[in-house]
């Protein structure tokens, strides 16, 4: 097991946004969260990722607590999060953003400073990176000018500029063709297959979800409501039930 959740919760007011939540996410392997709007999948997210303090419960990585560490103290060790709104900066190319990326990674640079010198080093690993992510010819090209699937793939270089253990993926897929989706749930099965990562994934495309996902955690009103592999998933009661009310996005 590489990331474990005992007993998470968190509230809002009187609101139980993330009630008693145990996950268990086993090494190089693409665990899913699905729930309808306001499930607390966002929230079990910042609760792992320290962005909030869970009220009680705690998160445990390689079998190390890490409940409430900070993003940068998170990276350290391999935990990365990767954005929906892409953390690109959009006025400098595709090799220019991971660079800053390998760089702060590399602590040359504690203040991140856009310039654009780019050491040799910097510069193969960052070829190497945008290679993986499939921009390996797109190195020139200024963020701004991708299209938006690439975009993504941008952002997820980025992430393994970090040289991640764990990928904690929000939203990989929102807003996108059908064809981009393809591309970027490809290059995530990837990063398990061939990087041996362990990708933990919030999404609301369910069909891509059942697809991908080798274990797929599902929640409601806070609480988790059904676990397993796609296949369980698809025929838990629970899950119909949720289908019924018509609270998930398709
Ligand atoms: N900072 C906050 N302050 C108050 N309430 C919050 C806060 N963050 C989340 N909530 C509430 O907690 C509940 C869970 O929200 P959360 O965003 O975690 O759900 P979600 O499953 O990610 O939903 P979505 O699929 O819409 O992103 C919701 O009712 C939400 O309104």
């Amino acid at each position: 097991m590489i990331l474990q959740t005992h007993s998470l919760s968190k509230s809002f007011g009187g609101l139980q946004a993330v009630s008693d939540v145990s996950l268990t996410v086993k090494a190089k392997s693409i665990h899913s969260v699905l729930g309808p709007n306001g499930a607390g999948k966002t929230t079990l997210f910042n609760l792992i990722t320290g962005a909030i303090r869970p009220a009680s419960g705690t998160v445990q990585f390689d079998g190390k607590e890490i409940t409430g560490w900070s993003p940068n103290r998170l990276a350290e060790i391999g935990v990365v999060r990767t954005f929906q709104r892409t953390s690109i900066f959009r006025g400098l190319s595709t090799l220019e953003n991971v660079a800053l990326a390998i760089r702060s990674h590399r602590r040359l640079n504690y203040k991140v400073r856009v310039s654009r010198e780019i050491s040799e080093s910097v510069r193969e690993e960052a070829l190497r990176c945008l290679h993986n992510v499939g921009l390996g010819n797109r190195e020139a090209v200024m963020a701004d000018n991708l299209a938006h699937g690439y975009q993504r793939a941008l952002d997820i270089a980025i992430g393994l500029a970090l040289k991640p253990k764990l990928i904690l993926m929000d939203e990989p897929l929102a807003g996108m063709s059908r064809g981009d989706r393809q591309g970027i749930a490809d290059l995530i099965l990837k990063l398990r297959d061939e990087f041996g990562l362990t990708i933990v994934i919030v999404e609301h495309d369910v069909g891509m979800v059942m697809k991908l996902s080798d274990i797929i955690t599902v929640m409601q009103n806070g609480r988790v409501i059904a676990e397993g592999p796609p296949a369980s998933i698809r025929e838990d009661s629970n899950v119909k039930k949720a289908y019924l009310h018509g609270s998930f996005a398709s």
